[in-house]
C-alpha cells in the first residue's frame, strides 16, 4: 500500500502543487490519478519516488517512510514510465531494458535473458530487442519503456500518461495490455491521465484532483459515476457519466429469447449459425454480435442501430444463442445505475 498523510508541496516559486494530500493506494490495484492541466497529478506521483520531495507530511511504501529510505535506491525498486518512454537513444531496446538490472548488479547475461523475456511480455516480437528506440513505432516505444519498468520485479509502478502520445486505437491495445499485465502481476501501480475513459477503463480507484492540489474524491469508477462528490467531478466525469458507467457492467444476466421468425426482418446465418446480417428485401444491415462479457453499453448501441432494436448474443465460438430486446438492455441499464448508487 502507499500511504499520503497530510502532504503538501509547495515550490520555491510560491506555486501549492499539491494541498494536505492524504490519500491510500491499495497494494496490487490500480489507483488513477485524474484531473485538468496543473492540478498536481506528477507532483503526486514524483513525490512516491523522491523525485520531488514534499514540503510537509509523510509518504509511505510499504509502510515503509519514502524519506527514511536512500533515494537511488528507492527509485530503482519502483518502476517508473513516462509519456514519451523516456528510453536512452543510443542503447538497444534490449539494453534498455536491462538498465536496471545492471545497475542492481545482476550481470550482464542474466539481464539480458530477463529483458528478452520482458519483451516477450510485452507483445514485441524478439527481433526488435537488437533495435534502437528511433526505429521503433511510438506504440512500441511505451511497450518497451513498461518492459523496462517491470525489469526488476518492482511491487509498484508509476505510470506518468504513459499512453498519452499514442493514436487512439494503440491506446485502446496499451490499455489492453497493461489490463493483462497486470491480472498477472498484481502491481501497485499509480497512473496518471487527463483522461476519464482510460481513467475509467484502467482504475481500480481513482483519484480525481482539481486546481492547486486538492484532491476531491477517491472512488471506485463504479461509485465516482453513481455518485460524484460535487458538481467538479460530475462536470469532469462529462455528459456521457451515465453510460460510462454501463461500459464497466457485462451483458451477461440480460435474459435472451429465440431469434424472430417471419417479421419484416430475418436474422441471416451462415452453416455454423454465425450472424451474418439482419436481411428485409433487398436491404443487408451488418450485425455486430455480442458475447456475454461484452459491456451492456456495447449492448445498447448495438440495440439502437439494429432495426428490429434486437441484438444478437453468441457463445465464445461466435454461434448464435438468443437475442436480447432493446428494452431488456434498457431496463438493465437503469438497474446498474440503481445498483450503483445504492452500493456507494
Ligand atoms: N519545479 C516546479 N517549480 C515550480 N512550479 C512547479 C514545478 N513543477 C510543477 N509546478 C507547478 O505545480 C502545479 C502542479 O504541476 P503538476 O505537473 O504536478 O500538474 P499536473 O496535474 O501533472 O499537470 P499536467 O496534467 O499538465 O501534467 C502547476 O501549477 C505547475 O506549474
Amino acid at each position: 500500500m502507499i500511504q499520503f498523510d497530510a502532504v503538501h508541496k509547495r515550490f520555491p516559486n510560491g506555486t501549492t502543487a499539491v494541498h494536505d494530500l492524504t490519500l491510500r493506494m491499495p497494494e496490487g490495484g490500480v489507483t488513477v490519478l485524474v484531473g485538468s492541466s496543473g492540478c498536481g497529478k506528477t507532483t503526486t506521483l514524483r513525490m512516491i519516488n523522491r523525485m520531488v520531495e514534499p514540503t510537509s507530511g509523510t509518504i509511505r511504501v510499504g509502510g515503509k517512510d519514502v524519506q527514511q529510505q536512500d533515494a537511488a535506491e528507492l527509485r530503482r525498486s519502483i518502476g517508473y514510465v513516462i509519456q514519451q518512454s523516456g528510453l536512452f537513444p543510443h542503447r538497444t531496446v534490449l539494453d534498455n531494458i536491462a538498465t536496471v538490472p545492471l545497475l542492481l548488479g545482476w550481470g550482464r547475461r542474466k539481464a539480458r535473458t530477463k529483458a528478452a523475456e520482458l519483451l516477450e511480455t510485452v507483445g514485441l516480437p524478439a527481433e526488435t530487442g537488437r533495435r534502437y528506440p528511433h526505429q521503433l513505432s511510438g506504440g512500441q516505444q511505451q511497450r518497451v519503456g513498461v518492459a523496462r519498468a517491470l525489469a526488476a520485479d518492482p511491487p509498484v509502478l508509476l505510470m506518468d500518461e504513459p499512453f498519452g502520445a499514442v493514436d487512439p486505437v494503440v491506446r485502446t491495445q496499451l490499455q489492453d495490455e497493461l489490463l493483462r499485465l497486470q491480472k498477472e502481476l498484481s502491481k501497485t501501480i499509480v497512473f496518471v491521465t487527463h483522461d476519464i475513459d482510460e481513467a475509467v477503463r484502467l482504475g481500480d480507484r481513482i483519484a480525481v484532483f482539481r486546481t492547486g492540489g486538492h484532491l476531491v474524491q477517491c472512488a471506485p469508477p463504479d461509485e465516482l459515476l453513481a455518485r460524484p462528490a460535487d458538481d467538479f467531478v460530475a462536470d469532469f466525469l462529462g455528459a456521457e457519466r451515465g453510460l460510462k458507467l454501463l461500459s464497466l457492467r457485462t451483458l451477461a444476466d440480460v435474459p435472451q429469447g429465440p431469434a424472430p421468425a417471419g417479421g419484416t426482418w430475418t436474422l441471416v446465418l451462415d452453416e455454423a449459425r454465425r450472424p451474418l446480417h439482419w436481411a428485409a428485401d433487398d436491404t443487408r444491415i451488418p450485425v455486430r454480435p455480442l458475447k456475454d462479457t461484452d459491456s451492456l453499453l456495447s449492448a445498447l448501441n448495438e440495440s439502437v442501430a439494429s432495426p428490429t432494436g434486437l441484438v444478437a448474443r453468441v457463445d465464445a465460438d461466435g454461434v448464435l444463442t438468443g437475442v436480447s430486446s432493446r428494452d431488456d438492455i434498457h431496463e438493465h441499464a437503469g438497474q446498474a445505475h440503481t445498483e450503483a448508487r445504492v452500493a456507494a
